[in-house]
């Protein structure tokens, strides 16, 4: 049987997977309750609904799995490669070789490596240290993550484009200079907080403040914010790129249809949220310093806006 059944038979995957997901989630949610694998559990005291949306454990373990890592990174993250893979193949069967269908595949490939070359600073993001496993985390990822992160792929098989030589290398060249941007924007802050601020960033020494906060039991720790680099051009500056880089491989569907380019205009919306969330937890946890942070690096939005009247002004 050929790999491709999946492209044939997705809805009926997808329609498994949703049954299997609602009631995954729901076992979550009584065991976080009853069963709880570590402190951090119990109901949220919004009703059952928000409960199951929000989840009832932070870090929820069956069978020895964790149960965040197991949906995120080796469920959710394995699944779209191997998508992007058969949407491919799929479309070599059906018409040759097609410019387009290899941009996208490279990009998005190319952009999952990085993500596993960086996984363990993922453990870190909200998303693990925040986000209980509820509806909104594990269906995400089980569902959500497999019908909408690859859509571009799934498209270009029934509609396929022809790029030609010079918009494959365009597309190809700027794809992959926005994944490197994003990539070392996220490597750089993991390199100053391990080197302890002794390291150089873009040639000089690193604009850092010490910030000072509390954990639970009340002692005091220390951790660095970069305020130089990528981290100084604007706050949360590495989404613009996340952007970016999601848009070239969409754009090689051309604008003839909305549709592929759902996971763009979701993202946009996911990170300005993302960024809110992400704020609202530093200025929580460190307080002044977060900010002197934000006194001294704008956020993204006000760096765009200032990007663009520097253009405007000139042209
Ligand atoms: N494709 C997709 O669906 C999505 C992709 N992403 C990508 O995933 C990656 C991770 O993003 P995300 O999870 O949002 O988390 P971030 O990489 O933005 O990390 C946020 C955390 O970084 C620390 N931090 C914030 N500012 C600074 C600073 N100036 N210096 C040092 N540390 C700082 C804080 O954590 P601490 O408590 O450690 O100080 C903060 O909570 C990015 O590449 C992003 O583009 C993100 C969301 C969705
Ligand atoms: C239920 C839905 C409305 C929302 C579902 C949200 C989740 C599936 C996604 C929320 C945040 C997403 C991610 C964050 C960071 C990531 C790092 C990046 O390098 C790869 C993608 C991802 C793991 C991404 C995956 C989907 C989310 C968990």
């Amino acid at each position: 049987m050929s790999p491709t059944v999946v492209y044939d038979r997705f809805g009926e995957l997808l329609a498994f997977m949703n049954v299997f997901a609602l009631l995954f989630v729901f076992f979550l949610c009584l065991k976080g309750i009853y069963f709880p694998s570590s402190t951090d559990s119990g109901k949220t005291g919004g009703g059952f609904i928000f409960d199951y949306y929000w989840g009832t454990e932070l870090y929820p373990r069956v069978l020895g799995f964790d149960v965040k890592v197991f949906t995120n990174c080796r469920f959710g993250m394995t699944i779209w490669p191997l998508l992007v893979c058969i949407y491919a193949l799929k479309s070599y069967e059906l018409h040759g070789f097609v410019d387009s269908m290899f941009v996208t595949t490279v990009l998005q490939l190319a952009y999952i490596t990085k993500f596993f070359s960086w996984e363990a600073g993922y453990m870190q993001t909200i998303d693990i240290i925040v986000d209980r496993a509820g509806y909104y985390i594990c269906w995400g990822c089980l569902c959500w993550l497999p019908a909408l992160y690859p859509i571009v792929s799934q498209y270009l098989v029934s509609h396929p484009v022809r790029l030609g030589m010079s918009l494959t290398s365009i597309i190809l060249a700027v794809g992959l200079a926005s994944i490197l941007a994003n990539y070392l924007a996220d490597l750089q802050r993991q390199q100053v907080r391990s080197a302890d601020g002794q390291c150089l960033v873009w040639g000089r020494k690193p604009d850092i403040i010490r910030a000072k906060y509390k954990i639970e039991g009340g002692s005091e720790k220390e951790s660095i914010l970069l305020a130089s680099g990528w981290w100084g051009l604007s706050r949360h500056f590495h989404y613009v790129p996340e952007i970016l880089l999601s848009f070239f491989w969409t754009v090689t569907t051309g604008f003839e249809n909305l549709l592929p380019y759902t996971y763009v205009l979701v993202l946009v919306i996911l990170l300005v949220h993302r960024s809110f969330r992400d704020e609202n937890k530093c200025s929580r946890k460190y307080g002044r310093y977060w900010q002197d942070y934000c006194d001294r690096v704008p956020p993204y939005l006000t760096a765009v806006r200032a990007f663009t009247a520097v253009h405007v002004a000139q042209t």
